[in-house]
């Protein structure tokens, strides 16, 4: 395992009305982006879209979410595997997470509303709505930028129109009183695409190429865009899935939010422009949701990179 070192990652400032396409600064800007999803399989983006207002009641309403019964949040069950109620992990004793299907949709908000309040929580509703709403633009910003550098805008329209988010909400404890720090343990997300976004605790930590690990320093207009495993099939391997982990240190909870992309209803296909004699495929097309129940089976929890050995070539 890498030591520790005070690098830093990439911070490239995306606006909400930033996709004018015929602009030349919009093309140098998708240049700046792809460029370090494939040097660092993330970036930093300096957004916008979040007002300070906004980020204080989501983090209010993920507070509020987790000061609910135990027996209350296990209500929250999934088909899919950790897309429901994650917690009390003996590997992750610190990590507990809450997962919000089809998070920008009102009508499925509302149903994960109604059941951890029967009663009604208008704000929470509200305020989930807002943020995945604009959190979920900045996802089609910087997926854009990437179809626009490789030539490949049409099947990113495609895909959009196939896109799910799930809002992941997260708490961990503080690390006092156990003898691990470790708030989760290093892994790629087997996602699309991740953004994550975090209160001022401080945590999250990205492994570089080179195998050294980077902090993420906290703001409340950074969000961390992360390349998920499903990318990299999709760009034959030019964007790789970022490796992370959260090192809790202190005596603070951190509370952290992952809004993740995922690809229904459609195989998720190389398009053929990246692929050539130089560059074979690598990755057969694929559903993405039999490829999450295929990492949760004993086979897949077994495999080094789980990706390749679902649909490797
Ligand atoms: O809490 C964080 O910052 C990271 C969470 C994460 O990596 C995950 O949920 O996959
Ligand atoms: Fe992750």
């Amino acid at each position: 395992m890498g030591s520790l070192h005070k690098l830093n990652l990439p911070v490239i400032k995306l606006f909400v009305n930033d996709s004018n396409p015929a602009s030349s600064s919009w093309v140098t800007k998708c240049a700046e982006v792809t460029r370090a999803l494939e040097q660092y399989r993330c970036f930093i983006a300096k957004f916008d879209g979040v007002s300070q207002e906004l980020h204080d009641a989501i983090f209010g309403a993920t507070q509020e979410l987790f000061d609910l019964p135990t027996e209350v949040k296990v209500l929250n069950t999934s088909d899919v595997p950790s897309h429901g109620y994650v917690g009390q992990i003996p590997i992750m004793p610190l990590y507990e997470g809450l997962g919000i299907e089809d998070a920008t949709t009102t009508h499925s908000v509302e149903r994960f509303t109604k059941l951890m309040w029967p009663s009604g929580n208008d704000s929470f509703s509200e305020s989930v709505l807002k943020y995945t709403k604009i959190v979920s633009e900045l996802d089609q910003i910087v997926m854009r930028m990437v179809a626009k550098s490789y030539g490949i805008e049409e099947h990113y329209e495609t895909l959009l129109g196939s896109t799910t988010y799930l809002l992941k909400l997260i708490k961990y404890l503080s690390p006092q009183g156990s003898d691990q720090n470790m708030g989760i343990v290093p892994h790629t997300d087997k996602t699309f695409m991740s953004i994550l976004h975090q209160n001022e605790v401080k945590g999250l930590e990205i492994k570089t190429k080179d195998g050294e690990w980077i902090e993420v320093d906290p703001t409340p207009s950074s969000f961390i865009v992360m390349a998920g495993d499903a990318c990299m099939a999709w760009t034959n391997g030019k964007i790789e899935p970022s490796c992370h982990r959260v090192m809790m240190q202190g005596n603070s909870e951190r509370y952290s939010l992952g809004l993740f992309t995922f690809i229904r209803d459609i195989q998720i296909e190389t398009p053929k422009e990246l692929v050539d004699e130089n560059h074979p495929q690598q990755f057969e097309a694929f559903d993405h949701y039999k490829f999450l129940h295929y990492y949760a089976s004993e086979e897949g929890m077994r495999s080094k990179f789980p990706l390749k050995s679902y649909c490797g070539i």
